[in-house]
């Protein structure tokens, strides 16, 4: 005869019955079976068991409970934050819901926007152009945002695909400047339930809306890079935005018009034009075309992604230049050459597909276009001028958590590498754009030595940076209400990147003991009396006769500070020879590291002038002076609190 049911009161029964369900479903839990338990359950212990059953499964046939699902963390798949927004709209918001009041909220705010006038864009960079106070043209930044067109696909799906970002009104500063917004309008369901649109409006130097053509980009942005690298100088244009956003397309469009100005240009005979592509992954620089032979023909299997057969190397030169080694240079004879050339570059660029670009690129693609003249003493008449360089950089796209979370590990991987490159591009940046403003200057730290896509980007991030570089940055971002919260994080920052005409550039003052500026015979005469001074040395034999106009008479200063250490060598060896050569040449080389590297760590006060070694002491003392006047006040302090604590 089976026994009566237990009542909730037969406590010691039920304390026996909760043990044996414990020590065979959760053995582990046993010991939570104590008096303090048993007071707790009292007169419901019938209750508590049928809640163990439920989660531990029937006596006897234990089932293992599913753990509560851990928030990811942001940082894994999503580090630059695009995945802490909330989309707009989504089942949560209900924007999709008042789709049509809210495409007619839109025509009701962007009826008010004046027509814009149908002139083509201004040469940007130009416009940018500025002239520090010493008379020299001064680097650029030009920041230009474009919204891409609804695409055919994304007409007609309704839901959130209504447009929500469009071109805003130019403005002119007093001082004549002129910027163009970008207006964003996203929708929100008020608490009430009513749809209303939130207005935010980012300045740039221009907006390119739905309808400018890459023709028009070109104008702006393309044709005066291309100027100046003929003249000389380096130019640097990238885009970046969320996957899908248009940033290939408007790359593609400016390659294109620059390579036809280059051949275009009526000097173009007498004009070397190199090639060359990488695409950077992570911490890993691949170069595209490692495999084809100087005249674009085929060679080896190509190497596809970022390893192996094309690895790349960067680093910094001792004149701070960032230099590649075994990224592979072609010298492209024509414009046909040049155009094949870049195809193939392309085509081995990582594409995937995302949630976003059925062709979306996983890898950081940088064109580097090199223009110079045609090999010394072709009487081309193009005297020494330095070679031109154009960066043409097509930023992988971003990708949200949301979006990212059908991939792969591997693809996660990837996207979390693309994110985090992105995101220490962004803080380079923001550390530059704070640079840039008054105040900021030489003491703001900008982290562009942190991964190497920024590395690669140093004259646009080295504020001390000699070089003269004409930056464009383009924010690419979608129209769509669907992608309202990508496109605001895009604009967001990049728009505080758009620095006035004049307050952006920093006076750099040289510094006269960088032996890096000097001229040959301030050099010439340096390693003169360096050399003098090591055969002055105690212990040292005769002076060694040591004629450094024979050795270096024709070059720079940074012509010596680049020559490798065994170069440097030989050529003193060369005249010095045997063991006294080879003790000089190290003295000498040593010494000149010296200079090299106390140029490098020079302080210079935030408006860039340099500070000399009398004030930096000066400041040293000052500040001993202060410690020690604070330590005597606490000391002060403190014998205050012990009178007052004895008359407690
Ligand atoms: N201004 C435009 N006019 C017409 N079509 C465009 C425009 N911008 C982008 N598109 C189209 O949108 C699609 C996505 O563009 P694209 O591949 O350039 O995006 P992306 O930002 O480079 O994406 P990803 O980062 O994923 O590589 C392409 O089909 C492209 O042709």
């Amino acid at each position: 005869m089976a026994s009566p049911p237990l009542g909730d009161d037969d406590r010691e029964q039920w304390r026996s019955k909760l043990l044996e369900y414990y020590s065979s479903n959760a053995p582990a839990k046993a010991v939570m079976v104590t008096d303090a338990m048993m007071d707790k359950w009292a007169g419901k212990y019938e209750e508590l068991y049928a809640n163990m059953v439920e989660k531990y499964g029937p006596l006897g046939s234990p089932i293992v409970p599913k753990p509560a699902p851990k928030a990811r963390p942001a940082a894994t798949a999503d580090p630059a934050g695009y995945g802490k927004q909330p989309a707009a709209g989504g089942k949560q918001s209900g924007v999709a819901e008042f789709r049509d009041e809210f495409v007619k909220l839109v025509a009701v705010a962007t009826a008010a926007i004046p027509t814009r006038s149908s002139e083509a864009a201004p040469s940007l960079v130009d416009a940018k152009s500025n002239y520090s106070a010493n008379g020299l043209e001064t680097s650029t930044f030009t920041l230009c945002t474009r919204i891409r067109p609804t695409l055919p696909h994304e007409e007609g799906r309704g839901g959130e695909y209504f447009t929500c970002i469009v071109p805003g009104e130019s403005s002119t500063s007093a001082g004549g400047e002129r910027t163009e917004a970008a207006l964003v309008l996203t929708p929100k369901v008020s608490m009430t339930g009513a749809p209303k649109l939130e207005k935010t409006s980012f300045a740039f130097d221009y907006t390119f809306g739905p309808d400018s053509t890459n023709d028009e980009v070109y104008a702006a942005i393309g044709a005066p890079l291309a100027r100046r690298a003929l003249a000389g100088s380096v130019g640097v244009v990238f885009a970046y935005g969320q996957t899908g956003s248009g940033k290939t397309h408007t790359m593609n469009g400016l390659l294109d018009g620059i390579i036809g100005d280059l051949y275009a240009d009526a000097t173009a005979e007498q004009r070397q034009i190199k090639f060359s592509y990488l695409e950077v992954q992570g911490e890993s620089i691949n170069d595209c075309l490692a495999d084809l032979q100087a005249g674009g023909s085929k060679g080896s299997a190509a190497g596809k992604g970022a390893t192996g057969v094309g690895a790349v190397k960067i680093g910094e030169a001792l004149d701070g230049r960032v230099m590649t080694r075994n990224l592979s240079e072609h010298v492209a004879g024509s414009r046909a050459e040049l155009v094949a050339l870049v195809g193939v570059a392309q085509s081995r660029r990582r594409t995937e597909a995302t949630e976003k670009n059925d062709t979306s690129s996983r890898s950081h693609g940088v064109a580097i276009l090199e223009v110079g003249p045609l090999g010394s003493g072709s009487g081309s008449g193009l005297g020494d001028l330095s070679p031109g360089r154009l960066y043409i950089i097509d930023l992988a796209g971003s990708e949200r958590a949301a979006d990212s979370k059908e991939h792969s590990k591997a693809r996660m991987e990837e996207t979390k590498a693309i994110n985090l490159s992105l995101m220490s591009l962004k803080e380079c940046i923001r550390a530059r754009t704070m640079a840039s403003r008054p105040g900021g200057g030489l003491s703001v730290h900008v982290p562009y030595r942190r991964s190497k896509l920024t590395l690669l980007m140093k004259d646009v991030f080295d504020i001390g940076c000699a070089r003269l570089c004409a930056t464009v940055v383009i924010a690419a971002v979608s129209p769509l209400a669907q992608d309202v919260a990508h496109s605001t994080n895009t604009l967001q920052y990049a728009a505080p990147l758009r620095v006035a005409v004049g307050v952006s550039q920093v006076p750099i003052e040289l510094d006269p003991r960088d032996p890096v500026l000097w001229t040959q015979e301030q050099m010439c005469s340096w390693l003169s009396e360096t050399a003098a001074i090591a055969s002055d040395e105690p212990g040292s034999e005769e002076p060694v006769p040591f004629d450094a106009q024979a050795l270096f008479g024709l070059m720079s200063g940074m012509q010596v500070c680049l020559l490798a250490e065994s170069e440097f060598h030989k050529r003193v060896q060369s005249q010095v020879p045997g063991a006294a050569g080879g003790g000089l040449a190290k003295r000498l080389y040593a010494a000149l590291w010296m200079l090299i590297v106390d140029a490098k760590t020079r302080k210079r006060s935030p408006n860039g002038r340099l500070i000399t070694e009398a004030e930096e002491t000066a400041a040293k003392e000052a500040s001993e002076v202060e410690r020690a006047e604070k330590q005597e006040l606490w000391k002060d302090r403190e014998k205050q609190l012990a009178t007052e604590r004895s008359f407690n």
